[in-house]
């Protein structure tokens, strides 16, 4: 354990274009996380947008994770400079904020991820993130080691996707498939031609401004497409997911009569 601070490894792979493969938890709670942070993932994201998280949940996985070769990044319910402030404190360091439909969204995240006079992020002396004030220069160093990571999932959003990416400090922008494919009509169908086409086209904006792209795909002949068309962060599976498969399969081989 040393004072230095956190290396965000995550953010350093992703800029030099390297595939960070990850998986999707929402199963809210610190055991689980670490036998999913033994598989070795390359990161894991804690939601609390459609899980049962709070910040003390959050934090007990950041423990967690934190003993293993795996980052974690941090969905919080929406984005705005409170959440991502409590959020940071805790010593996340890669946040993924859902439903970010315009540039001028995206600087205000920005701006909520660094201390005045760059930004509006409040200061505190005495937080994990700078391990209790041990870290030297935490409040100058901050924002090197952040990810910020932002989710384009509607129509609006597409339409500035470009934009959005471009803006100085986003250094990856996530497609959400489900709520897109809602937004665009196909409500519960992400993998229609429809939606497929529009995110191949969302892919090709964001590689044109130059940032990473990532994207949820458990389906794996759908994640192996993505890994193709450029996509260089991509949540492979899901832990809710993984567990219900799992479960059921295992009790239908003893109970023929049983559904999965
Ligand atoms: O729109 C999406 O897809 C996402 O944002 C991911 C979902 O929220 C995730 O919970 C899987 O359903």
């Amino acid at each position: 354990m040393t004072n230095d601070l956190p290396h965000n490894a995550f953010k350093a792979a992703l800029a030099k274009g390297e595939l960070q493969i990850g998986l999707w938890c929402c199963l809210a709670d610190a055991v689980a996380a670490e036998i999913c942070a033994g598989a070795g993932f390359d990161w894991m994201l804690l939601d609390s947008e459609h899980s049962p998280n709070d910040n003390r949940t959050i934090l007990a996985q950041l423990q967690t994770v934190q003993a293993y070769p795996t980052t974690a990044m941090v969905r919080p319910p929406t984005g705005n400079a409170v959440t991502v402030k409590l959020l940071l404190d805790i010593g996340v360091q890669n946040l993924l904020i859902p439903m970010v439909d315009t540039a001028e969204q995206a600087k205000a995240l920005v701006s909520a991820t660094r201390f005045p006079p760059e930004g509006v992020r409040g200061v505190a002396t005495q937080t994990r993130a700078s391990r209790w004030g041990r870290v030297h220069h935490y409040l100058e160093n901050a924002r090197q080691e952040i990810g910020l990571f932002l989710q384009v999932e509607t129509k609006a959003a597409l339409s500035n996707i470009e934009e959005i990416a471009r803006v100085d400090g986003v250094d990856g922008i996530f497609v959400g498939p489900s709520d897109l494919a809602a937004t665009l009509g196909y409500l519960g169908e992400p993998t229609r031609l429809e939606v497929q086409r529009e995110i191949e086209a969302a892919f090709r904006s964001v590689r044109a401004a130059g940032k990473p792209i990532g994207i949820l795909a458990p389906d794996e002949t759908l994640a192996r497409r993505y890994i193709e068309l450029g996509a260089t962060f991509v949540a492979v599976g899901i832990d809710t997911m993984l567990l219900a498969r799992a479960t059921s399969a295992l009790l239908k081989r003893f109970k023929t009569s049983q559904k999965e």
